[in-house]
């Protein structure tokens, strides 16, 4: 194919529905993964995230809506289409007897790719090649979870479906994953989609994130705009903004600042110094009616956005 006819989504779910008899486990979900990007699914426990991915693997169907992937939404394009997928989802119980390259070959044979060098190529990647005869029973979690994702890795897929691949892991076995996921989708171009409960597990990786809540997709963003929305800033409301700008420029030169529609001033300069910034409006007569330091972390952006709601179980 020529790749300017290359689509630019890789997954693309259109009013994706699934109900299980009492509980709507996704409601009217429009996703969409851009070729090259590292998709961050974040939901709480029980939020429809497995669901989905379940769906788009093939392992479960939806109640209604249609899932595309690489620009095809045809029953047996898609089927064709997830042969180009690695997922993790659900992924098949390692055999604890068996060595980290026999459970390879395992699924070698399994997926029918002829080459066995894929075999010792794929667990060099993620940093299991010198395990030797120890079996699978023997690895921590992170050597179980680093060797699922070898399996799906294997076949060297386009698109990598991970649920929840740091769960219970340590926090360097976390940024382990991630340097992992970051060199696979900067060297190969690889798209990623990963789910997780814990926004920042995902900060410094996702380059998109989409927030689930109780089957509803509640936002999707860039990681640049989830960065402006949590940048630490003076919020400022007088009236009137337009003479406050001119006030920010000249008394405290600085034009690092934004104006919503509604004339409130967003001001990423002198949060250390608010009182100079309030003096300054002040002296030229404008009247302050807000004035106060805003932004926030990654998780109380999280939190807030759900509705500080409790899990949805
Ligand atoms: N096979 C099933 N039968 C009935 N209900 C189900 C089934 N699978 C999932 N559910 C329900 O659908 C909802 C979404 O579950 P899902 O596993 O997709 O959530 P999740 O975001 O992946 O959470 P977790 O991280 O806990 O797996 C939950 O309320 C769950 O109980």
């Amino acid at each position: 194919m020529d790749k300017s006819d290359e689509p630019e989504f890789v997954l693309r779910t259109i009013g994706l529905t699934k109900q299980y008899k009492e509980q709507t486990a996704l409601r009217d979900v429009d996703l969409s993964i851009r070729k090259g990007s590292i998709y961050g699914f974040i939901g709480q426990n029980g939020a429809g995230k497995s669901t989905l991915m379940k769906i788009v693997a093939g392992l479960a169907s939806p109640t209604s809506g249609t899932v595309e992937l690489f620009g095809k939404s045809g029953d047996e394009d898609v089927v064709r289409a997830r042969a180009r997928i690695g997922m993790t989802i659900e992924s098949p119980a390692l055999f604890p007897y068996l060595t980290a390259y026999e459970n390879m070959e395992v699924q070698r044979r399994q997926k029918g790719i002829r080459d066995r060098t894929a075999i010792d190529r794929t667990l060099a990647i993620v940093g299991l090649q010198d395990t030797g005869r120890k079996p699978a029973r023997e690895f921590s979690l992170g050597m179980r979870q680093r060797l699922d994702l070898a399996i799906a890795l294997l076949g060297e897929p386009e698109f990598l479906i991970l649920d929840e691949p740091t769960n219970g892991l340590d926090p360097m076995s976390v940024v382990e994953m991630r340097d992992l996921l970051r060199r696979l989708n900067g060297e190969s171009g690889m798209t990623v989609l990963i789910s997780s409960h814990i926004l920042s597990e995902l900060h410094l990786l996702a380059t998109h994130y989409g927030i689930i809540h109780r089957g509803r997709l509640l936002e999707q963003l860039t990681a640049q705009e989830l960065g402006d929305k949590c940048r630490q800033h003076l919020h400022i409301k007088v009236d009137d903004p337009a003479r406050a700008a001119e006030v920010l420029a000249r008394e405290l030169g600085t034009t690092e600042f934004e104006t919503a529609e509604d004339g409130s001033i967003r001001l990423f300069r002198y949060t250390e110094e608010p009182i100079r910034v309030s003096s300054a409006l002040a002296a030229s007569g404008l009247g302050i009616e807000q004035f106060g330091p805003m932004g926030e972390s990654l998780e109380s952006y999280f939190v807030r956005r759900i509705g500080g709601a409790a899990p949805n179980e």
